[in-house]
């Protein structure tokens, strides 16, 4: 179910954005199964490809956590309408989040658009596409 206070918190993670090149900041809330919200901005880099973006940033500092287990991942973005993932955060993201998992898509007024990892990303490359079947 939406929160308007974790919402806040993703905006207020995108405060802390480096993006000396683009202009954009973008913060990111994650919300884990034990109900700790994790924040991630996005960090730029002179090499620009080298880039993450805020909710890679999350994901990354809730599993380098310990964190396995996700509820829910708000996005915010200084947009008109709500922010929309890259491909590479719509693939990490599926990597550790169930299809269903809520994804709360924010613009600048906080106009959010309601989503879901699989709506991101139907029909996803996954671990067990790989002939190893790990
Ligand atoms: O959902 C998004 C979209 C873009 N960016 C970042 C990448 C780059 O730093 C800047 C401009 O693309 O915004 C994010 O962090 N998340
Ligand atoms: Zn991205």
């Amino acid at each position: 179910m939406f929160d308007k206070a974790i919402a806040k918190l993703a905006k207020e993670a995108s405060m802390l954005a480096y993006t000396p090149y683009s202009h954009f900041p973008v913060g990111a809330a994650l919300v884990t199964s034990e109900k700790e919200v994790i924040q991630g901005c996005n960090i730029e880099n002179a090499s620009f490809g080298l880039s993450n973006c805020a909710e890679r940033t999350a994901v990354f500092k809730a599993i380098s956590s310990g964190y396995r287990n996700f509820d829910a991942i708000y996005i915010y973005g200084d947009t008109k309408e709500p922010i929309s993932p890259c491909g590479a955060c719509r693939q990490v993201l599926a990597e550790f989040c169930e299809e269903e998992m809520p994804v709360y898509l924010l613009s600048k007024d906080l106009e959010v658009k309601e989503t879901t990892i699989a709506g991101l990303l139907p029909y996803h490359f996954k671990r067990s596409n790989l002939s190893t079947n790990v």
